[in-house]
């Protein structure tokens, strides 16, 4: 294995167009980063998705940030339920449509469930971070839990208020923001990656 590439600049690219996002990754990594900016605030534009897995969308947003001649940093992230076979998966935020309607989207889930008995899920989150030389580095992390209806609490972004962590009484959107980044599919991931390039 080669030697993980460390992060040495002061400001650091969020390769990302959602807010929710952006603020959790800007939390997350506040300890270690002097400066951040985000791909929205440098008018870059959004990349289109086309890997076939949360990793390689996760490289392919990171290195077109990249690009622009900045250490970036990419999330690619989604709800996986295994009773839809995987689904809605690197699809999470097309599901949502382009007005961005994740009330339609829990919907969706929960009519594909019908009377399904298996209501288990878990978010991926992968991240890449990438040099303008092209190196990446890239790590994955999950959070498992249960799919509750109807939706609940107004915290976080997505498909939150549906989303019971394993062990835990109320939803990632009941749950206060510090609570989350304790145990969420994000942490878990920036627990890697800080480990590998930020320490
Ligand atoms: O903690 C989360 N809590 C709830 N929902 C979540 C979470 N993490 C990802 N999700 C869902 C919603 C999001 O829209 C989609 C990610 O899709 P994904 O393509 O990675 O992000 P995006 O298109 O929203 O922004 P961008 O690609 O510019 O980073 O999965
Ligand atoms: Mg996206």
């Amino acid at each position: 294995m080669t030697t993980p590439r460390r992060f040495t600049g002061d400001t650091l690219v969020i390769a990302s167009h959602n807010k929710g996002k952006v603020r959790e990754i800007a939390d997350l990594l506040g300890p270690y980063v002097a400066t951040f900016t985000s791909a929205g605030d440098l008018g870059l534009p959004e990349p289109e998705e086309t890997g076939t897995s949360f990793v390689a969308n996760a490289e392919l947003k990171a290195l077109a940030a990249a690009g622009a001649g900045h250490v970036a940093l990419a999330d690619d992230s989604g709800l996986v339920v295994p009773a839809l076979n995987g689904d809605p998966g690197i699809y999470s935020a097309r599901w949502a449509g382009p007005s961005k309607d994740f009330a339609m989207a829990m919907r969706k889930v929960e009519d594909g469930l019908g009377a399904n008995a298996d209501r288990s899920a878990y978010f991926v989150c992968a991240l890449s971070l990438a040099w303008p030389d092209g190196h990446v580095e890239t790590v994955e992390g999950r959070c498992y839990g249960t799919l509750v209806w109807p939706p609940r609490g107004e915290q976080g972004f997505g498909y939150d208020p549906m989303f019971k962590p394993d062990g835990h009484g109320i939803t990632f959107g009941e749950m206060d923001p510090a609570k989350k980044h304790e145990m969420s599919h994000r942490a878990d991931a920036f627990r890697q990656l800080v480990e590998r390039c930020f320490k």
